[in-house]
């Protein structure tokens, strides 16, 4: 796959990458039976997602890796195999829910994760919003830039000053218009009378790199 033909290049940033159905809808089937059958303990719950880390805990630290499934492994190395981690590979999957109306504040994934974000999105479609902070004296106040609209089976890589020095989030809404003009990536129109459309259950599999990753087996002492 020639990732260069992917290149989203009508936003004057040369780190973003959209593929559509990079994955295949019986292949997004059974990743979507799996992750039903994951037991609610697994599941972090947020105010307005749920959330489960897969291959360990990043913190400040570093990780202890955990053994990841199978199913979830596959992805990781289909990953790796496009070769935008290089030497730093994918090893670690934060696995979101999000129903329709919930969603994530603009935020920066920050330092615990090499800064290239991978996503394959799963169940229904979202939309992307990127923000820049802007500070003055002693107040800051987020300035609207650019969204992308994010189908279900599609991989979105963002990475370099898209990781950097934009926010990225997804408004607490229930349903997208897609005649937007901010929605910087094509989108079919849905029909001629309305373009707005539903949004359903979304999870999202982001797939990062956590260096400073040791094998090491937690022990417990009596
Ligand atoms: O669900 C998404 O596509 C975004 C998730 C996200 O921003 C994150 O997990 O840091
Ligand atoms: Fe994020």
């Amino acid at each position: 796959m020639n990732l260069e033909e992917y290149k989203i290049d009508n936003i004057n940033i040369n780190t973003c990458y959209y593929i559509p159905n990079f994955i295949t809808e019986s292949e997004e089937k059974l990743l979507l039976h799996e992750i039903n059958k994951t037991p609610t303990i697994r599941w972090t719950q947020l105010s307005n997602r749920r959330l489960i880390q897969i291959g360990g805990v990043p913190t400040n630290k570093g990780m202890i890796a955990e053994e990841i499934p199978k199913i979830y492994q596959t992805y990781i190395e289909r990953i790796n195999d496009l070769n935008i981690f290089k030497e730093h590979k994918a090893n670690h999957i934060l696995l979101n829910e999000y129903l329709p109306g919930q969603g994530i504040l603009p935020h920066c994934d920050g330092p615990l994760f090499y800064p290239i974000i991978s996503t394959i999105s799963l169940g229904s479609h979202t939309v992307l919003e990127f923000n820049k902070q802007q500070n003055d004296d002693d107040s800051y106040k987020i300035v609207k830039e650019f969204k992308l609209f994010i189908a279900p089976r599609s991989l979105l890589i963002l990475k370099d000053n898209l990781y950097k020095d934009y926010m990225h989030g997804i408004s607490e809404i229930t349903e997208d218009n897609l005649d937007d003009p901010t929605l910087k990536n094509v989108v079919t129109k849905i029909s001629e009378s309305s373009n707005v459309l539903a949004r359903s259950t979304r999870y999202s599999l982001t797939i990062r790199n956590v260096p400073r990753t040791s094998k090491m087996k937690l022990k417990f002492f009596k």
